[in-house]
């Protein structure tokens, strides 16, 4: 049975986290696979509702660093936390669970479903609804009410009867988006939102980041500078799996050593 009213259940992870405690701290992190050192020791903190950038040359380890976080890779050597508990070592479930939530590009999504479909089950698994009890479940009034106002939240209310495989790319990604809400994680994890969208698609999709990011911290990969320096408040950067660089899209774009590394003379202009 659900654990509650979907509607109004709050976050319910670990306790708050403490003024001045970063939301998540990377602390040595390391990840060998065999003889290659792919992450080198990062260290990295996050504030609560911070929304924050990685960058990086190809093979840097950026989705590597993600799979750390979220659980599907354990570090080799480090720690993680996650609101003042450690997490490394945990299944990427419990991860989930504490309020850390990693949105895989449309992978969530079930195309022959709708779309208001897509959001109910993604509602009940966040209250740990078994998919058995879905038909009966569906209609009840919480979980109805909290689909219906996610899908307004990512403005796809039109779309609602619509089967989420028909939709456009950015549609889905909205739709993908939305399902990630409904655990009402406080970091949302997010690999390169924009890949695979059109200037417009992106623009609007950045937009609507910023908009239910809002009061949540964000980490997030991407390769279109634009979109890094518009939505990062601050940026870090990879480099053969060691930060080397840390700030505000301003000092990143100054950092001689990120100009020469990575943005080019281009970007450095
Ligand atoms: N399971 C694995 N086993 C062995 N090597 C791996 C594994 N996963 C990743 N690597 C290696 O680790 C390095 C970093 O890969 P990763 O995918 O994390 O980089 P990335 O920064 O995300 O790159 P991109 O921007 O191209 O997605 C690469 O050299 C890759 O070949």
């Amino acid at each position: 049975m659900p654990d509650g009213d979907p509607g109004s259940t709050p976050w319910a992870g670990p306790g708050p986290v403490a003024a001045g405690e970063p939301l998540l701290a990377l602390r040595g992190l390391h990840k060998a696979f065999g003889e290659t050192e792919v992450i080198r020791g990062v260290d990295l903190a996050l504030q609560p509702g911070e929304r924050h950038a990685l960058i990086g040359p190809n093979g840097a380890g950026k989705s590597t660093l993600f799979h750390l976080i979220s659980g599907q890779l354990r570090p080799s050597a480090g720690e993680i936390r996650f609101a003042g508990q450690r997490i490394d070592g945990w299944a990427p479930e419990r991860i989930n669970r504490a309020g850390l939530a990693r949105s895989f590009q449309i992978t969530n999504v079930f195309p022959r479903l709708t779309v208001l479909e897509n959001l109910r089950i993604a509602v009940m698994q966040r209250h740990r609804v078994q998919y058995s009890f879905w038909r009966r479940l569906a209609s009840l009034a919480p979980v109805r009410r909290r689909s219906e106002e996610l899908l307004e939240r990512v403005r796809l209310q039109a779309r609602a009867g619509s089967l989420a495989g028909e939709m456009s790319y950015s549609e889905q990604r909205s739709l993908e988006l939305a399902m990630t809400l409904a655990s009402e994680p406080r970091l949302i994890l997010l690999d390169e939102p924009m890949a695979g969208m059109s200037r417009e698609e992106t623009a609007y999709t950045g937009a609507l980041i910023r908009e239910v990011a809002d009061g949540r911290a964000l980490l997030l990969v991407e390769h279109d500078m634009d979109v890094v320096f518009a939505l990062g408040e601050r940026v870090s950067v990879l480099v053969y799996g060691q930060l080397v660089a840390t700030g505000t899209p301003e000092e990143i774009r100054r950092h001689p050593g990120v100009r020469e590394a990575y943005l080019g003379e281009e970007a450095a202009a």
